[in-house]
């Protein structure tokens, strides 16, 4: 069996995607996704000019030698564009062979562990009043855990709040967009949110709040400490992760629970944080990190430690990365929950899935492979638009993370 083409789909239904599709001899395709939000092209170079070329002959069924292949033959090892790339070509491999077998791929990982996925939704506001009445909207959506991000008064823009209800899209402008950050505003004015959140609805559901990588260790700890009251869910990025390390400080000082890593493209960028349980939930996802052949690893060496996952679902993981992670999740022993950012119609007819939501749950259809097809007809409709995510400063000016 042989590989005779492999095409880069570049698509913008409301937003950029990147889909590659793997064609073989035997008439079986499988699909990938290799979306990097706010630098798509360099993964479609990635792909067109050093990743097809080799694939074009090789046999799709040995796609953990050709995982090998383009990890170690590339010498110049991880990173988001080159981690992306062989995500899009993994999880092609991995639609082909499931598909082969006629089975849902989540049974060639070893079957079904759960019945369905627990997900969270995107509740956001301007201020607090908002995101209490977004919070109540998406428990009568029957959602059962829900992340909550609210505007802080006297800052731009602050991260997390979107212009729409149920499609939040930071990459919103063909040039960066200036938003404001005050860590100082923010510790005073998130922990009233959650305490007005638990005041309105009690604590039967599950809430969950990104720090989007804004705070010191310091600041997180004490963020983590005023939050202990209001039983989160997790705390999600609070402090950036490439010091490791760093997240030993917050740990000593605080029992909200920690998730990190959809920013991570391979298990070395979570090895110390899984050994050394600095953290609860591992966000790396499908996309990100190498596809299901390297995330499977990831999530394996943090069963060990009890660490569940937290898959990373934005809108800027496309559906190809949603439905196969529904694969994943209902497979893995370890799992924890999965962010579900809803997508639009424009998108979710392009990309047409047997994937479905029902009551704060999603369920993976029973079709052979991952279940997410691409319709080349109607993607060719919508060109690639330039769209990158916003950069934040300090009211002095000082560059700060996004
Ligand atoms: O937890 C999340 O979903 C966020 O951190 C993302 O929305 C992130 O900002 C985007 O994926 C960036 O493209
Ligand atoms: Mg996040």
């Amino acid at each position: 069996m042989k590989i005779t083409s492999a095409r880069v789909i570049v698509t913008c239904p409301g937003r950029n995607f990147v889909t590659l599709k793997i064609e073989t001899d035997q008439g079986v395709y499988g699909i990938g996704d290799a979306t990097l939000n706010g630098r798509e092209k360099a993964v479609v170079s990635y792909l067109e000019d050093h990743v097809v070329p080799c694939l074009i002959g090789m046999d799709p069924r040995n796609s953990e030698d050709i995982w090998q292949y383009l990890y170690r033959g590339a010498y110049w090892r991880r990173g988001p564009v080159t981690m992306r790339a062989i995500a899009a070509v993994d999880v092609a491999l991995w639609d082909i062979k499931a598909k082969m077998a006629g089975m849902p791929l989540y049974q060639l990982l070893g079957g079904r562990s759960r019945d369905g996925v627990m997900v969270y939704g995107h509740a956001n506001g301007g201020d607090i009043a908002e995101t209490v009445d977004a919070v109540g909207a998406y428990i009568d959506m029957g959602y059962k855990a829900i992340r909550a991000q609210t505007g802080v008064p006297g800052v731009k823009d602050a991260y997390g709040v979107g212009r729409g209800k149920l499609y939040y899209e930071p990459a919103d402008a063909a040039l960066p967009s200036l938003t404001g950050w005050d860590t100082r505003k923010a510790l005073n004015y998130v922990p009233k949110l959650f305490e007005k959140l638990r005041e309105t609805y009690g604590f039967d559901h599950h809430l969950l709040h990104d720090g989007h990588h804004r705070y010191s260790p310091t600041e997180a700890a004490q963020l983590g400490k005023a939050l202990e009251p209001y039983s989160l869910f997790w705390l999600e990025d609070v402090t950036p992760a490439e010091n490791q390390e760093a997240f030993k400080l917050i740990r000593q000082h605080t029992t909200t629970p920690l998730a990190v890593g959809e920013i991570f493209n391979t298990i070395w960028d979570a090895k110390d944080l899984i050994q050394n349980q600095l953290i609860d939930y591992i966000r790396a996802t499908i996309v990100g990190a190498g596809g299901l052949t390297h995330l499977r690893r990831i999530a394996d060496l943090a069963s060990l430690y009890q660490i569940r996952t937290g898959c990373h679902g934005a809108t800027d993981l496309s559906p190809v990365t949603m439905g196969t992670a529904l694969h994943f999740d209902t497979w893995v022993p370890n799992f924890g929950i999965q962010e579900y950012m809803r997508h639009t119609a424009e998108t979710d007819a392009v990309f047409p899935h047997d994937y479905r939501f029902d009551r704060g749950m999603l369920y993976c259809g029973e079709a052979p492979g991952h279940g997410v097809d691409i319709d080349e007809q109607l993607a060719a409709k919508y060109p690639y638009k330039p769209a990158y995510l916003p950069v934040a400063r300090l009211e002095d000016g000082t560059m700060w993370n996004w």
